[in-house]
């Protein structure tokens, strides 16, 4: 019994995941910047901590965009007129993504400047060229 709840906690929360990435726009946008990131992570071979971070980071605009789509759907069931309430609990889910990406924004510029400023532009362009070719490959 307590398995099979798991198991159903776990697919319904797939349905969740699987439901944002493929209604959400903004979803898709933010998955397709993260496999971006990875890559050049990859490529800049970050260290372990970097990694962490970088991905921490991902992970924090993905929740909060599914919450926002959480929100946007209560929101929605409860009330469809105009309401200064509603608009306000969009704005701050909204609000909860775009802080979640400043703050992806500011790890990205601790994290990579200084591999892209020590290893040198040409490096940034061969970093540009590899990337160009594992995109390719894909
Ligand atoms: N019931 C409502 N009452 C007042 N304003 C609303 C209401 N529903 C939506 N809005 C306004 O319209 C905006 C867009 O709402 P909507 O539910 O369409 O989100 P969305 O465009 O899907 O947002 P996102 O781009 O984050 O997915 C809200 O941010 C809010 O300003």
């Amino acid at each position: 019994m307590g398995e099979r709840r798991f198991k159903e906690s776990f697919r319904d929360a797939w349905a969740g995941i699987s439901y944002s990435i493929l209604t959400q726009r903004n979803m898709k946008i933010h998955l397709a910047a993260a496999v971006f990131v990875l890559l050049v992570s990859k490529l800049l071979r970050l260290n372990r901590l970097e990694l962490a971070l970088v991905v921490f980071a991902i992970t924090l605009v993905l929740v909060a965009e599914m919450f926002n789509t959480a929100v946007e759907k209560t929101v929605d069931l409860y009330i469809n007129t105009y309401h200064p309430g509603a608009r306000l609990a969009k704005h701050i889910a909204a609000g909860a993504v775009l802080a979640a990406a400043i703050n992806a924004v500011i790890i990205g510029l601790i994290v990579f400047i200084p591999h892209l400023v020590g290893s040198g532009l040409s490096n940034l362009l061969s970093v540009s060229g590899n990337l160009m070719s594992v995109i390719l490959r894909l």
